[in-house]
């Protein structure tokens, strides 16, 4: 059990929107699975409305938190679990590397979880994308749209650059819709669960992983534009041909394999 925590106003600018239901925590956890000898990070921990799930659970924890005020609440409320640590901070700005090698288990792989604020959710995502060789899974709640973005299949509106960056690194699997009312303050959107797993070896390998995160943004940049006209300067008719690609269909269409296809081909012939 925790002691109970000091009142905190909600700040907009932290995007907090604090868990309240208790169905909808019991639900999270479960999807999560916490056990006792993985290493879980929570990301803004905010009130602790999934910290003491998951602690109970897995016994051990540690959260990023970037609200200083929220800080003396988690040290008080969680002052009876030993292996709780805090580290205070931006987690956009995070070595989850460095941290994977550090500890009393170095090497083993993160569980990172979050309830995440929606305006860094996006750019959050990248940057864990970048440590995800020390990730073992993630499970965020997000923004509904953003989920189904991530979640996304070729020729769906939802399916653009987040789609395929994060399906070219991980399985992605949309778990479920949490409303509004689960939350205080209540935010304006739905919010939904992913669970984001970073493939041991990508099923389809770019040789230039920063050439084929080029492409996939010059591929989404104008989605009406055909990908004739998309790569005007990169590739021609002939190009296309060896691609067995039809440069008249719209980027929306493209699946992770022959964007990755197109990476590697224009890898190819650059001197
Ligand atoms: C949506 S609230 C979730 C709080 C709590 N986990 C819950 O479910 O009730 C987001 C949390 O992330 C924290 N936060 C916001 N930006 C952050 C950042 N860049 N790095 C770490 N934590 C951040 C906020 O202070 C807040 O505690």
């Amino acid at each position: 059990m925790s002691n109970h925590p000091p009142v905190h106003q909600a700040r907009k600018r932290f995007g907090q929107n604090f868990l309240r239901d208790p169905g909808v925590i019991t639900r999270i956890v479960h999807a999560i699975a916490p056990r006792s000898d993985q290493r879980l990070i929570e990301i803004g921990p905010g009130q602790g409305a999934l910290t003491e799930p998951l602690l109970d659970a897995a016994g051990a924890l540690e959260v990023i938190e970037l609200d200083r005020d929220l800080i003396p609440g988690l040290r008080v409320q969680f002052f009876n679990y030993p292996a709780f640590a805090i580290h205070e901070g931006d987690a956009l700005k995070f070595d989850f590397a460095a941290l994977a090698a550090e500890g009393e288990t170095p090497g083993k792989p993160l569980r990172v979880i979050g309830n995440l604020p929606y305006n860094i959710s996006t750019p959050l995502i990248f940057h864990l994308l970048t440590a995800r060789d020390v990730i073992a899974d993630m499970h965020f709640m997000l923004q509904r749209e953003v989920v189904e973005r991530l979640a996304a299949t070729p020729g769906s509106s939802a399916w653009g650059r987040l789609s395929v960056m994060a399906q070219y690194y991980c399985q992605v699997d949309n778990l479920f819709v949490v409303p509004p009312e689960a939350f205080t303050p209540r935010p304006k959107v739905e919010s939904a669960i992913v669970r984001l797993v970073p493939h041991a070896e990508p099923p389809h390998v770019a040789h230039d992983e920063a050439l084929f995160g080029e492409i996939v943004r010059e591929a989404f940049g104008q989605r009406r534009k055909t990908l004739r006209n998309n790569f005007k300067g990169r590739l021609d008719d002939a190009a296309w041909d060896v691609l067995e690609i039809d440069a008249g269909r719209r980027p929306q269409t493209l699946k992770v394999e022959e964007l990755v296809r197109i990476a590697n081909h224009v890898a190819g012939a650059t001197p």
